[in-house]
């Protein structure tokens, strides 16, 4: 058992350090050397162009508020070795059904092959649904969608670096796009001197289930159970917030990732509708044929004290009923990987994940790939888990279609990065859709056989606690 007792306190507002004129000066150059590259390109057409140059460090969420656009991009993987930060988009490979993933997928895997890259290459990054079902609020999703960003920072390793992605099919759309990067590079802002963000507050809530809803949808959920048609199905629930002021989305997800700085962080938009989370769910993480995943599912509350924690961490790994709603998350993905591997490992014992307000049970998952075994396999395999959907996995699909109010659209789906060097994607849950001032906050929980209505309602309501007492801060 690895158990790590990590002292959550309130986020600092952390001032942003005013950039030295040394750093300034580099930024400026790393423009200007950008700007005459693309003043130098002749039209290249159905070929992706991509090119990046060394900058000094940057953070990039504060580089992202600096910079509003309609068509913000970012994603921070779970260890902090890659994250990527675009402004409009190059190339948008997408699809509205989910079982065109396959087709996506290899459409990003030939523009990777064709690309002309200086720098350390492309990289697309975007989403998939839970399902294809992209209705209400979720009107400007597709079911599968990823870009390469138009402009973008990056940073691998500690190594930053700014840089610009093309591709366009006609000669007209070459200029046009061509024009939009070169004034979107003579506007770019890397001057960050602290800027106080103005205190938000929601001034109106709705949730989408009343607690009354919520025990029918649990009573139908185990009754289903008990005979026999599933051994568990995950519900959820939308809660619509509607804010004093739009909030500053950049700066909500760089406080949100400092507390739970072990999780992957993310922001996708289409047309201005923004989706952002902090989740610490690995879907897999691929680089060529070695494959990590993990099961995560069970939840109880941090502790008040050291002792009252370390309570709820053993009660994790002990209480039946949460190993049981664990236990059917890691067999599903042993039982799914199996026919794509050439070695799987699901004998580690499953730890303790703290957050900063809940804890989970974890079981890493390890395996070598079979040659051959492409991206959108792995998604069909995997996507959705038994810690997002349920098992069996399309009788509990069918409840949850019957049983939730709303349409999840990408909550709870799955979102990440693709590039030449491998795979990485993130279960989208602890998420949130945004528009202007309304933000759909979704959060859901596993019923199994010995779950009641009250403690899931209660479990609900502990996965947005951090993000509901980051948005007043
Ligand atoms: C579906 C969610 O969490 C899943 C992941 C970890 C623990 C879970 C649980 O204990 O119920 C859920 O399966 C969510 O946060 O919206
Ligand atoms: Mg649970």
């Amino acid at each position: 058992m690895s158990e790590q007792y990590l002292e959550s306190g309130r986020p600092q507002l952390r001032p942003k350090p005013a950039l030295t004129n040394g750093p300034k000066n580099a930024f400026q150059r790393a423009v200007h050397q950008l700007t005459s590259r693309l003043a130098q390109l002749t039209p290249s057409l159905n070929q992706l162009i991509h090119i990046s140059i060394d900058i000094p460090a940057i953070d990039l969420l504060g580089w992202l508020a600096d910079n509003p656009h309609p068509e913000q991009s970012y994603w921070q993987n779970r260890d902090s070795q890659f994250a990527l930060a675009g402004l409009d988009r190059a190339l948008v490979i997408e699809a509205t059904e989910f079982s065109q993933v396959d087709r996506v997928m290899a459409d990003i895997k030939t523009a990777l092959e064709q690309a002309s890259s200086i720098g350390t290459g492309a990289v697309f990054l975007g989403g998939i649904g839970f399902d294809s079902g992209m209705t209400g609020p979720w009107q400007a999703f597709k079911a599968v969608s990823f870009q390469a960003p138009l402009c973008f920072v990056q940073q691998r390793h500690g190594q930053f670096e700014l840089g610009f992605n093309l591709y366009s099919a006609t000669r007209s759309s070459w200029h046009q796009q061509t024009k939009r990067l070169t004034q979107l590079l003579a506007g770019l802002c890397f001057d960050t001197p602290p800027k106080p963000v103005a205190k938000n507050a929601i001034v109106h809530r709705q949730d989408s289930l009343s607690l009354a809803a919520w025990r029918d949808r649990v009573a139908q959920t185990l009754s289903a159970i008990a005979n026999g048609q599933i051994q568990k199905a995950v519900l959820a629930r939308r809660v619509d917030l509607r804010l004093a002021h739009a909030a500053n989305l950049p700066d909500l997800l760089s406080r949100w990732r400092d507390l739970n700085p072990a999780s992957f962080s993310f922001l996708l938009s289409q047309s201005g509708t923004r989706f952002l989370g902090c989740s610490p769910e690995r879907l897999f993480v691929r680089r060529h044929q070695r494959l990590d995943t993990e099961a995560i599912a069970g939840t109880l509350p941090r502790g008040r004290n050291r002792a009252d924690d370390l309570f709820y961490g053993r009660q994790l790994l002990t209480d039946p009923k949460l190993r049981r709603e664990h236990r059917l998350v890691s067999d599903f993905i042993g039982q799914q990987l199996a026919p794509f591997c050439t070695e799987i490992d699901t004998e580690h014992k499953a730890h303790v994940l703290k957050l900063s307000a809940i804890q989970h049970l974890c079981q890493p998952i390890q395996a070598n790939l079979q040659p051959g075994v492409a991206n959108h396999q792995l998604v069909q395999a995997l996507h959705p888990t038994p810690a997002v959907c349920g098992y069996p996995r399309q009788a509990a699909k069918d409840l949850i279609d019957r049983l939730e109010p709303v349409e999840r659209g990408w909550y709870s789906g799955a979102v990440g990065v693709v590039s030449d060097a491998g795979a990485e994607f993130a279960v989208a849950i602890r998420s949130a859709l945004c528009r202007d001032n309304r933000l759909f906050c979704y959060s859901g929980v596993g019923i199994v056989d010995g779950s009641v209505a009250e403690q899931e309602w209660y479990e609900l309501e502990s996965k947005l606690q951090t993000l509901l007492e980051l948005i007043e801060q």
